[in-house]
């Protein structure tokens, strides 16, 4: 959800801390990169484990090309994931994906609902100031319109929790497979009580069922949603829209976000900017929103897909297995890692660990990564990720030395920090790779499906070109 704005010291600047530690840090700092240096050690311990036991393990016939998608929480790993699938599952199976947008129609409705929730919540501390007697009246103060406004909307909150229950089942079995994860991007000293937890689900629970099921049974997208069902949250939504608009567009509303440095337009799943066509009557969601939708994953998920890679001695066809693998580092006989770090983050902090800057994280686990020597030939591409919203921070004003110290006087546009950044992940790279190799790297934005499809395409090409390689010198 929204990103806060917070100023930080010299010894924040994530490059600094990974290279060294500074002599005269205090107790906090010291803590944060014992912190960090700590999980470097678990994940190292981690892999080495696993491709451990891979090499244990003796295959037949010909290996399937392994990808896997690591990066921390909302980096875009999934959502890379489903580009993927939108370009190269077999027919059926993308006929089959847009068939699930009943259930993608739920998680967009779910995500309209959590950002409304967090701007009533922000209306709601004001109104506890105002009728505070003894603190200083608030500014901007919420009027009675405004309040009325927020009461109107109260049927929303039930919504979510209609929505929610769906997605995570009760009983003891299924509690591995759909819980409620902490938000990464409420800030956390603002972090409100209701609105603190977001759904997440793993590959073993049929989540798109549930929702299928709520909504109809034909599987085929328009037909599947029971447009005549009372209970369905698009029947509320469509009756609320005129009082979602009012309040999203209202002033105060701007205002206070503004104040809170609350920055919903940046988050997850936001989708207040197309409440005309979400809250239709008959909304179904597009591709283009399904890769918006945010829903957290849990665990590692694998996908598998049919791939086929046209060449001068003819095509051939491979089994491909992607893994979605969130935060548990997953390790396997991956032919390439792509990893994703959402640049845009370098303002923020973990969820889980407040003390923590995001960009610090990632290029922590970027290090980790690239340092094991059991990967020391794994393809590894790096996807600078969330292009879109860091060009809009830097655009606001949002100052990226604040934040990286060593980017020092260069100017605050992006083409300065992307290749700024690019090259201290490049840097690393190269010095703590065990052996020397390619560094490959974009810039990307993977809710935008034409530039990242593209760059899967080439990605494709040239990991069947290596596999073939590879197969081809063991023969
Ligand atoms: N604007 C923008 N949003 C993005 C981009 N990449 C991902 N998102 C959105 O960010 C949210 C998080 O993306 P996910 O793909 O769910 O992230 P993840 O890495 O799978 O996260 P976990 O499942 O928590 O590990 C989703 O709502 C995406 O639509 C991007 O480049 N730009
Ligand atoms: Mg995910």
């Amino acid at each position: 959800m929204p990103t806060k704005v917070r100023r930080r010291s010299f010894d924040d600047d994530p490059f600094t801390i990974m290279l060294a530690p500074p002599e005269d840090e205090t107790p906090e700092q010291c803590e944060v990169r014992l912190l960090l240096e700590k999980e470097a050690k678990e994940i190292s311990a981690s892999i080495d484990e696993q491709l451990g036991k891979e090499r244990a393990q003796q295959r037949k016939g010909p290996k399937p090309v392994k990808v896997l998608l690591l990066g921390q929480s909302e980096s875009g790993k999934s959502t890379t994931l489903k580009n993927f699938q939108l370009m190269y599952d077999s027919k059926a199976r993308i006929v089959a994906f847009r068939a699930e947008r009943a259930s993608w129609r739920a998680i967009v409705q779910l995500n309209v609902v959590r950002s409304i929730h967090v701007v009533l919540d922000v209306i709601t501390r004001v109104e506890v100031r105002q009728a505070d007697e003894h603190s200083p009246p608030p500014s901007p103060c919420v009027d009675a319109d405004l309040s009325t406004l927020k009461l109107r909307l109260s049927p929303l909150i039930q919504v979510e929790e209609v929505l929610m229950q769906r997605l995570i089942p009760s009983g003891p079995d299924k509690s591995d497979a759909a819980r409620l994860a902490q938000l990464t991007q409420i800030p956390y000293e603002l972090r409100p009580r209701g609105v603190t937890r977001e759904v997440a689900v793993n590959s073993a629970m049929q989540w798109k069922d549930v929702f299928t099921r709520l909504v109809g049974s034909d599987r085929d997208s328009e037909n599947a949603v029971n447009w005549d069902d009372p209970h369905d949250p698009g029947v509320v939504l469509h009756a609320l829209a005129d009082d979602l608009k009012a309040l999203w567009s209202n002033q105060t509303v701007q205002a206070l976000l503004v104040q809170q440095n609350l920055r919903l337009q940046e988050a997850a799943g936001f989708f207040l900017d197309c409440l005309d066509e979400v809250t239709s009557p008959k909304y179904i969601p597009s591709d283009d929103h399904i890769l918006r939708a945010r829903l957290k994953t849990l665990g590692v998920s694998e996908h598998r897909i049919q791939m086929t890679s046209g060449g001068m001695t003819g095509s051939i066809s491979r089994d491909w297995r992607i893994y979605d693998a969130a935060w548990a580092p997953y390790f396997d006989d991956m032919h390439s890692i792509i990893f994703l770090c959402p640049i845009s983050a370098f303002d923020q902090v973990l969820a889980e660990e407040p003390r923590v800057n995001r960009l610090a994280d990632s290029v922590n686990l970027w290090t980790t990564i690239v340092s094991n020597k059991l990967l020391a030939s794994t393809n590894i591409i790096l996807f600078l990720n969330k292009t879109d919203i860091m060009k809009s921070k830097l655009e606001s004003g949002i100052k990226l030395v604040d934040y990286v110290n060593s980017y020092g006087t260069r100017p605050n546009d992006f083409e300065n920090a992307s290749s700024y950044l690019r090259k201290k992940f490049g840097g690393l790279f190269r010095e703590h790779s065990p052996s020397p190799r390619v560094f490959y790297c974009h810039l990307t934005t993977v809710t935008d499906r034409k530039s990242t499809q593209l760059i899967l395409a080439n990605i494709k090409d040239q990991l069947m070109h290596q596999y073939l390689e590879d197969a081809s010198l063991l023969a």
